[in-house]
Parts: structure tokens; C-alpha cells; sequence
């Protein structure tokens, strides 16, 4: 995946856990200055964030919400990466507009989980009305405190927009899985998979490195998800030739 064009902002990252360290790790590989590593000890403010063009975010549930209400207090735009507090979004998108700030959310930065809730949005609107019966497996590692996860409701909200029902989900927590998707349609004599295996949490990493690039360059106050950067990246395409 190409960042878009623009100049590298300043990151600051909050949440330095298995996702904080490995986007600082890709960070200083792609030449992204990190200003800033802040983890559940420090308080996120104008000063601790230090000047970044952008933060991201990848905390816990209970905590994501209120670090964006500081980034956009802050003035500062920001990526969040954390599941588990969709139910927040409403009363957070009327706080990012009362602010004129910016912040873009994704239960998964991958391309590859984009790309697959189109497909099963797709696959649903074709298999809902032939007999196919839904199912979503989920796996992760077991140090993963949100269940199911954000992808998995991600999908089986793509699914319902398909018109399909209500997916089931199962949650495996087993090993040091990074995150797998299987969305299973079956039918009396066939079966349609859709899967998406993360090799490497490095995926994450690098969507929301391009994300936070996309987001600081100068967007419109509003909340975004990472369908819009895949959008603008095509769109981008579709204006270059
Ligand atoms: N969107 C994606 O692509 C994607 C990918 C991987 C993980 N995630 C999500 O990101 C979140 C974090 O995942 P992880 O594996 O890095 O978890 P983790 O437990 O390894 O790291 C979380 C870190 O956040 C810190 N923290 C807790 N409260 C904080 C606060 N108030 N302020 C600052 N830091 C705080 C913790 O101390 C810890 O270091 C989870 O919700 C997970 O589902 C999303
Ligand atoms: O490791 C995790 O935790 C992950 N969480 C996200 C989710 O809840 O969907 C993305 C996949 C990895």
C-alpha cells in the first residue's frame, strides 16, 4: 500500500503495547518522526503530545474515548485503532464537530479486511436469498480483551448491509494469533469461505501509519474511517490516469 502524497507528519503514539511498539518499530523504518510515546501513566494533553501533526491510538476499550476527546481538546487529529467502543461513536462524532476537529477510527487498518467487508457485503446480497446459511469464526491471541472483535462486528455489519441476517460469531482465543476472519456461507451441497489472515500485526501497523498520514494532511473536520482512505487512494488513481 503507497502512502498518500504529502509531507510526514509528526506522530505521537498513545497506547505502547503490542500495537504502540509495533508502529514505532515501522515508524522509525519509514522514516516517520514518533514525537511522542505515551502509555496509560501519562496524560494526554497539549504538551505531552508535543507538537505531533497527528496521534494514533491503540489503548484498551475503556480508554479510547476519552484519549480522542483530549487529542481533539488538544487540537491535534487523531487515528484511533482501539476496539470495543463503538457504541461511543455517536456522542464522540457530535464532539468532533463541535470541535472542528478530525479523527479517523478502523476496527482493522489491513487492506485486506477492507477489502474483504466489501466482498462480503457483495457475497451477501447474492447467497442471502439462495439458502446460505452465515457464520463468522474469529481467532486471536489470548492476551486480546475484547471479544468478539472489532473486525468481526465490522464484517457481520457489511453482511447486514448486504442484505443479509445476522451473523453468528464465534470467538477463539488461542496462542499469539494475530487476527483471523472466516466468514462461512454454507448451503445443503456447497460452501462459500471468506478468510483473512494477519501473518503479522505489522499489517495494522502500516494502515495506520498511512491513515494518520492521510488524516494530517489537511482534511475536512469530520470522523473518517479507513474506507475513505482506500477511496481517496483509488480516486487518486482514477485522477493520475
Ligand atoms: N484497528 C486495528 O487494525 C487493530 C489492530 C490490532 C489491535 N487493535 C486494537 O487495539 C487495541 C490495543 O491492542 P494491543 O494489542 O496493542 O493491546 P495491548 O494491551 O498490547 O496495548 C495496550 C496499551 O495501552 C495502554 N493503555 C491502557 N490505557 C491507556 C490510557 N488511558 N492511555 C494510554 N495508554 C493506555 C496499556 O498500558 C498498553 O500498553 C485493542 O483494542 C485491539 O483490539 C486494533
Ligand atoms: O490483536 C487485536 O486485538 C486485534 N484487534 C482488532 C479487532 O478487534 O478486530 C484487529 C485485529 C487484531
Amino acid at each position: 500500500m503507497t502512502a498518500p502524497a504529502g509531507d510526514v507528519p509528526r506522530v505521537a503514539l498513545i497506547g505502547m503495547g503490542r500495537m504502540g511498539r509495533t508502529i514505532a518499530a515501522l515508524a522509525a523504518e519509514r522514516g516517520i518522526p514518533v514525537v511522542a510515546t505515551l502509555d496509560h501513566e501519562h496524560a494526554v494533553t497539549a504538551e505531552s503530545l508535543a507538537g505531533a501533526d497527528v496521534a494514533i491510538e491503540f489503548t484498551e476499550p475503556g480508554a479510547a474515548v476519552g484519549n480522542a476527546r483530549a487529542c481533539l481538546a488538544a487540537g491535534v487529529p487523531v487515528v484511533v485503532g482501539t476496539t470495543g467502543w463503538l457504541d461511543a461513536l455517536p456522542r464522540l462524532t457530535d464532539d468532533v464537530h463541535a470541535a472542528g476537529g478530525r479523527l479517523l477510527w478502523a476496527a482493522n487498518f489491513s487492506v485486506g479486511v477492507n477489502a474483504m467487508l466489501a466482498v462480503a457485503a457483495a457475497a451477501a446480497r447474492v447467497l442471502r436469498d439462495a439458502g446460505f446459511d452465515a457464520h463468522l469464526v474469529e481467532t486471536h491471541h489470548t492476551a486480546k480483551k475484547d471479544a468478539p472483535s472489532g473486525t468481526a462486528l465490522a464484517i457481520a455489519r457489511a453482511v447486514r448491509a448486504g442484505g443479509g441476517d445476522e451473523v453468528p460469531i464465534t470467538a477463539v482465543r488461542v496462542g499469539h494469533v494475530p487476527g483471523t476472519h472466516a466468514l462461512v456461507f454454507d448451503a445443503p451441497f456447497e460452501q462459500v469461505t471468506l478468510t483473512h489472515e494477519a501473518r503479522d500485526r505489522r499489517v495494522f501497523a502500516e494502515g495506520a501509519l498511512v491513515a494518520a498520514r492521510w488524516l494530517a494532511a489537511g482534511r475536512t473536520p469530520g470522523v473518517y474511517t479507513m474506507q475513505d482512505v482506500l477511496a481517496s487512494g483509488r480516486e487518486g488513481a482514477e485522477a493520475r490516469t
